[in-house]
């Protein structure tokens, strides 16, 4: 479908937008009104009970209060005015019946789809109905989950596939850790010894760190390895993907039952032939498709399979169920009823009205740890736009940055700024039962009394501050005084729920979601693209051929007419002094420790000797050192090797890997462990626990 004929499609019954949604009377009062809102403080209205009370929310036992928000009755219904002038509802039936309003992708966005009833209504994308899809694929991962729980389907050894390794970044990732974090302390699944017994990690980042936290102590022979990745070309998770693959076939040989044993992907359509060419069989593919974003994916596979192979599916399904019951309240409740409109009218109003340019998530819930990072995503790949659908630019404020930790850390980390620094609007989430009772004899309250003290508190210091007058009544010293005044009026809004379990998961994850669409439905953007994240990802490839080249020797260190002269200069001194350390041989024990200090003391000697910006001086640091434990290669490197272990500056440097140490079969004298290989050359030659690169050393 053509961009117009799209976007007509779209604008279907709607009243026409004019240039700008600025340019609407609606949006015009509320210009109007903010400056009078402006004049008001917090203080001086929350004691009105008729406000507090009208301003607030419910649905399905979750609680929301927004009577600390900088807003009036009036505010609300000037906001659904102007929700009513962006055809808001109309939007919303628009996406939910699969219309193509990812405009620039063509795209519809269905992640509603995701947890329909299977007897649902059909909804067709492209002549196909989405409804029997979705459901033919969690039919595949319930049967899936079930047969690696019960032993059934094991690895190519025979072993209990005990270990879920989750490969994938951004939205293939965050969803699902915020879920898993949430889940692996809800009680109702925590009595099953078996979800105990099931290990579930997430393999994000590129970084060789990320690949030996995650793997250093599991069994390959017990692992499954699942790739998720919408496209499967994205550069870090498929380098993982990769690195997992060897560090299977290092263990069990390069058969190919090993990888159609211990290899699962979640992928999109699109994908399937990179999916086959990885040697991963069809029925270990569970597909999702190109109308799930991936920020809005974790109902699909990529949430459905991790998650049900760790907890069981039946705990998926009540995720599931709790994210349906919220996409129904989303598409009928009135605009006024409707807590993710409420939340997203709320948005646009501190963002575009009040002038506030960050936001601050607050779960008052150690389990919902993850949430933040989870929201972050969703809301600024989503909103972190600078032109409206029809591609010009936006001349109003949009899309707050997020951030946030639970309660009550936050309050020892960023709450100093919250108070006294820039306004920052606050959601509190909390909720009425802990997923753990606890309370110490003796103590003359219970832990989630305590934290919840705070999450009543809290707000309140935000909305009416200290003053001046107040501090002089207590005897605050005059001095004092500016440095302790609360000015207060800072806005926040209370969402108070029943407990973090699968259900209200899932009705968190669907009240986010919706929020974030309501907001840019308002401010009438594309939340569905990322057109942003494509320039630093290219420049990475350029920069990589660079390095690559270097490392065979096929470049000089001059970088001339590649990159500017402060690229060209950092990525010389990279290049010459990792190049230099390279030379310091080492094999990283996964079944080791190496302990930090003894890492940090041959770093140190390292950079102690560079500062004489002589890198040749941190291979001669390091080969002393390594000479001093016994144990020098013939390439002048040094081998530290996993087990005797060597010295530098007199640390010993026991099964430290510095900056690709060549691998091989064995440690050293530390008997069967496995290297991480990035080899001296880059060319990662022998890979996870691989033959030995040409030029590693050899232990004497
Ligand atoms: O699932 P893929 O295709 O590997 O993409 C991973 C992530 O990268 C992005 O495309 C960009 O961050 C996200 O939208 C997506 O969730």
């Amino acid at each position: 479908m053509e961009m117009e004929s799209i976007r007509d499609s779209y604008s279907l019954g709607m009243k026409p937008q004019p240039k700008s949604v600025s340019a609407t009377a609606e949006w015009r009062r509320l210009k109007a009104h903010a400056r009078h809102i402006k004049r008001m403080h917090l203080r001086d209205v929350m004691g009105d009970a008729a406000r507090c009370e009208a301003l607030s929310a419910e649905f399905e036992g979750s609680f929301l209060d927004y009577s600390r928000m900088q807003v009036t009755q009036r505010t609300m219904d000037l906001l659904y005015a102007l929700a009513r002038r962006q055809n808001l509802k109309l939007k919303i039936e628009a996406m939910c019946r699969g219309d193509k309003i990812n405009t620039t992708e063509g795209r519809a966005v269905l992640h509603t789809v995701l947890r329909s009833a299977p007897d649902d209504a059909p909804i067709v994308v492209d002549g196909v109905n989405v409804v029997e899809e979705v459901h033919a694929v969690l039919n595949k991962v319930k049967a899936f989950s079930e047969a690696v729980r019960s032993g059934e389907q094991r690895g190519a050894t025979g072993k209990l596939l005990r270990n879920i390794v989750a490969v994938g970044i951004g939205g293939s990732y965050l969803g699902p850790e915020f879920v898993h974090e949430a889940f692996r302390t809800e009680q109702q699944h925590a009595d099953q010894d078996i979800n105990e017994f099931y290990r579930l990690r997430f393999l994000s980042n590129v970084d060789p760190v990320d690949v030996r936290r995650t793997l250093y102590d599991l069994d390959p022979e017990e692992t499954l390895v699942i790739v998720i990745s919408k496209t499967f070309t994205t550069a870090e998770t498929m380098l993982n993907a990769r690195t997992a693959r060897q560090w299977l076939w290092d263990a069990m040989g390069k058969d190919p039952a090993v990888v159609a044993s211990h290899m699962a992907a979640c992928a999109s359509t699109s994908a399937i032939k990179r999916v086959q060419d990885f040697g991963i069989p069809q029925e270990h593919v569970f597909m999702f498709w190109d109308w799930v974003g991936g920020r809005y994916s974790v109902c699909s596979s990529v949430g459905a399979l991790p998650l049900s192979l760790k907890y069981g599916y039946g705990m998926f399904q009540r995720f599931l169920a709790g994210a349906r019951a919220v996409d129904i309240h989303f598409q009928h409740a009135p605009l006024e009823r409707n807590l993710p409109v409420l939340m997203g009218l709320l948005g646009v109003w501190n963002a575009s009205f009040m002038g506030y340019r960050t936001r601050t998530i607050l779960p008052y819930a150690e389990a919902l740890l993850k949430l933040p990072a989870h929201i972050q995503q969703l809301a600024m790949e989503s909103n972190g736009k600078r032109v409206t659908v029809n591609g010009e630019e936006l001349d109003y404020d949009i899309g707050p940055v997020d951030f946030g930790e639970p309660g009550t850390n936050g309050q020892h980390s960023f709450f100093q700024l919250l108070h006294m620094g820039q306004v920052c609007p606050a959601e509190f989430i909390g909720f009425i039962e802990s997923q753990h009772h606890l309370h110490v004899e003796g103590e003359k309250i219970a832990s989630h009394d305590e934290l919840m003290a705070n999450f009543f508190a809290q707000p309140d210091a935000l909305a009416f501050g200290k003053t001046k007058e107040e501090l002089e009544a207590e005897g605050c010293l005059p001095e004092l005084v500016p440095h302790r005044t609360f000015t207060g009026n800072r806005p926040s809004l209370s969402l108070l729920m029943p407990k973090v379990n699968a259900y209200y998961l899932g009705q968190i994850l669907a009240l986010y979601e919706h929020r974030t669409a309501t907001e840019g439905f308002m401010w009438n953007i594309n939340s569905f693209d990322q057109w942003g994240v494509e320039l630093g990802k290219k420049l990475a490839r350029d920069v990589r051929k660079r390095m690559q080249a270097f490392r065979r020797g096929k470049e000089t260190l001059g970088l001339a007419g590649s990159f500017n002269p402060s690229t060209q200069r950092l990525m010389k001194r990279y290049l010459e002094y990792s190049d230099s350390l390279m030379r310091v041989q080492g094999t990283v024990n996964h079944r080791s420790r190496p302990d930090a200090p003894q890492i940090a003391a041959a770093v140190a000697a390292a950079v102690a000797a560079s500062t004489e910006r002589n890198c040749q001086n941190a291979a001669a640091a390091a080969a002393a050192a390594a000479a001093a434990a016994g144990h020098v290669n013939g390439t002048g490197g040094a081998h530290v090797n996993g087990s005797g272990g060597g010295s530098v500056n007199g640390a010993a440097v026991n099964g430290v890997a510095v900056n690709g140490a060549a691998a091989h079969g064995s440690s050293g004298g530390g008997g069967g462990g496995m290297g991480v290989n990035g080899s001296s050359d880059g060319s990662g030659s022998g890979g996870v626990n691989g033959a030995a690169p040409k030029e590693a050393p050899t232990a004497s």
